[in-house]
């Protein structure tokens, strides 16, 4: 028997943090009909006439303050998780690392590993949580790859991980590192958002996302592939691994980009009402993302925590991602062997 072939596949991060790499990949991103779900000519617009010339600039400072020798965060910890998985998994396995945007490009990977006649490929992209710009991106770029090959080998789809436990209790064990050493006045799980209207595209019944109330906080069936369900569902998880009751905690939403409503409550919104409630300190776990990256680094880390102390607030403190810790390697081990 030959071997069976894993593919990670995270987001993308640009190539350095130079403006012009950073507009690149900001370019692949954001054209994505499935990030910008509009129609071409306002995407054209809307990306490369307002976005990136607005964003580009400040986003490559931003990249240039988290970057590290070995470059990105998020590719660094990809590396790294492939790097680990591959030894766990042993000679039987042969694993990959790509991302949807930028490099290591989903081309490159699935072109390797079609010289090496795998007997199957698993792909597991790299969010807890489904969601069409993510998950379901990668999924039809690596379905549009394969369609082109000779010979298509079996291959396996993993949809989310949404309720893993092993995932849930490396999140709650970093998150009790910091119970242990100081006291928080709240807990805040903050997911990267979507917008609303991508919320109701993914609903075949379009009787239930945002159509009934509080639609999405309970994980059942009508929703079991609505990205909102799933985050309600990871937080639930990992609270009940910490012992949390609900009133210790709140789901959030970051990342919010343009003017039309996205997934609410908004994580700047909850800090305000928090901090007017006399809240000082606030422990917060971004659970969307399997490593830390300019949206956990940054954007909870440096500009919610000086947005809290504008009003009235002391600490913002962000807690690890899951990165290459071993209890995430085991995690993802299950995660590769059983989903
Ligand atoms: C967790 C899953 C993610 C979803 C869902 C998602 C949707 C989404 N994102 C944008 C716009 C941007 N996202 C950006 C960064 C970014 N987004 C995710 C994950 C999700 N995005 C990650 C992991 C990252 C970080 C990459 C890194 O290199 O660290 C950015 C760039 C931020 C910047 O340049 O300042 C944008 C812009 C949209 C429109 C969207 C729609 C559903
Ligand atoms: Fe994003
Ligand atoms: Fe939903």
């Amino acid at each position: 028997m030959g071997k069976k072939g894993i593919l990670l596949v995270n987001l993308g991060t640009p190539d350095s943090p130079q403006t012009k790499d950073v507009r690149n990949y900001l370019d692949q991103f954001l054209m994505d009909d499935r990030v910008i779900d509009i129609n071409p000519i306002g995407r054209n617009f809307l990306v490369r006439g307002i976005i990136i010339p607005k964003r580009a600039k400040n986003s490559a400072n931003i990249y240039k303050e988290i970057w590290t020798e070995e470059g990105s965060p998020l590719l660094v910890y990809g590396k790294s998780m492939q790097k680990l998985i591959a030894e766990r998994l042993g000679e039987d396995y042969h694993v990959e690392l790509a991302m949807r945007y930028q490099n290591p490009s989903l081309e490159e990977a699935l072109a390797k590993m079609q010289k090496l006649n795998l007997d199957s490929i698993k792909v597991v992209a790299l969010f807890p949580q489904y969601a069409s710009a993510t998950t379901g991106s990668i999924h039809q770029m690596v379905m549009e790859i394969v369609s082109q090959w000779q010979i298509i080998p079996p291959i396996q789809l993993v949809n989310n991980f949404c309720d893993h436990p092993g995932m849930a209790k490396v999140f709650a064990e970093n998150a009790r590192k910091h119970l242990e050493t100081g006291k928080w006045d709240h807990i805040l799980f903050s997911f990267h958002g979507v917008p609303q209207r991508q919320m109701k595209k993914a609903d075949v019944s379009k009787k239930f996302c945002l159509q009934v109330s509080d639609c999405c906080k309970t994980y059942v069936e009508e929703n079991k592939f609505c990205y909102t369900a799933q985050c309600y569902q990871t937080a639930k998880t990992i609270a009940k691994e910490m012992g949390l009751a609900e009133e210790q905690y709140t789901l959030c939403f970051q990342s919010r980009l343009g003017k039309e409503p996205w997934m609410q409550p908004y994580t700047s919104t909850v800090l305000k009402e928090l901090a007017e409630k006399g809240c000082k300190r606030l422990l917060v776990l971004s659970p969307a993302f399997v490593a830390d990256c300019i949206e956990t680094i940054y954007e909870i880390g440096v500009e919610y925590q000086e947005e809290f102390h504008s009003y009235g607030g002391e600490k913002v403190q962000m807690v690890d991602s899951l990165n290459d810790s071993p209890g995430w390697i085991d995690a993802l081990e299950d995660i590769i062997l059983s989903y």
